[in-house]
């Protein structure tokens, strides 16, 4: 078995040092058995706290955020020293790692204006995924180490931008070629009325969509789920980072836990 997976986290997920080290430690146990990860990592509650210590606003629409040029440039100041720490804990727990940002494997433009109540809004510097090259993630893969990759990513001009890391999870999911993705959380999976629901296809999600039950956050976390489903993946999950070795007893155990979705 050799199964590429695209694993991400967001910085809810494992703030915790213990969580981070038990998902670093389940990271190396699902190599051993013989997947093959590469990884996403987010950011956000980070990038936040970061703008609002420096009097700046900190502003989501439909999950994404708001980005002038000020914070592009907190943005990727506040990831890439999230990833040198990353790589570090990753190290530690004993994997072969290599931090990265997504340029080079993913070339964004601009997201268009989104609606919100009725309203157009600019986000910004905010990216879409435009295409996806895999060689460089293929050239780190056949070095042996494992990628670690940060959500900035730049245009066809070399412009960069703010592309949310579930949204990036999904391109670098296609760019590598990954029969799996799992999305890493802070919550048990997708919940409806506070019960978390085992499984849903596309459909599903779409309705849960429209009746408001998926919001905010996991708005861009299913549109990744669908992208990635859509572009070659069998299955995506959603896993709770804080319920200890979630990754493992879902991948290796076969245990019912978080929230899987397929096509149909
Ligand atoms: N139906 C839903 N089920 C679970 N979480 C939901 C749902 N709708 C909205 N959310 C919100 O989405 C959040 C996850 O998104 P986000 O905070 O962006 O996570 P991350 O930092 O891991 O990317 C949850 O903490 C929850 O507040
Ligand atoms: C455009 C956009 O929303 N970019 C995100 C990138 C980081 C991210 O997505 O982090 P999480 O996975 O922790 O949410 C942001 O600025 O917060």
């Amino acid at each position: 078995m050799n199964r590429r997976i695209l694993l991400k986290f967001g910085g809810n997920a494992l703030s915790d040092k213990d969580d981070m080290n038990r998902f670093a430690q389940d990271v190396c146990t699902i190599s051993n058995a013989g997947f093959t990860p590469v990884i996403v990592h987010g950011g956000g509650p980070e990038i936040s706290a970061e703008m609002e210590r420096r009097g700046m606003k900190a502003l989501k629409v439909a999950g994404l955020r708001i980005t002038d040029i000020d914070a592009l440039h907190v943005a990727e100041e506040v990831l890439k020293s999230l990833n040198s720490e990353i790589v570090q804990v990753f190290q530690k727990a004993g994997c072969s790692v290599q931090g990265m940002s997504a340029e080079g494997i993913i070339t964004a433009s601009k997201k268009p204006p989104v609606l919100s109540d009725g309203k157009e809004v600019d986000l910004g510097y905010v990216g879409d995924v435009a295409s996806v090259n895999p060689q460089s993630i293929d050239s780190v893969l056949m070095s042996g180490n494992i990628p670690i990759i940060y959500p900035i990513c730049s245009d066809s001009n070399g412009l960069k931008l703010n592309v949310n890391a579930d949204t990036v999870a999904s391109g670098v999911a296609k760019a590598a070629g990954a029969s799996e993705m799992v999305l890493v959380t802070d919550v048990p999976g997708i919940l409806n009325d506070g019960k978390r629901i085992p499984s849903l296809t596309l459909a599903d999600v779409d309705n849960l969509i429209h009746s408001k039950v998926i919001t905010g956050g996991m708005l861009p976390k299913v549109e990744a789920c669908r992208a990635a489903l859509l572009n070659g993946a069998n299955t995506v999950y959603m896993l709770n980072g804080k319920e200890p070795h979630s990754l493992a007893r879902r991948l290796i155990n076969g245990e019912d836990c978080g929230t899987s979705i397929m096509v149909e």
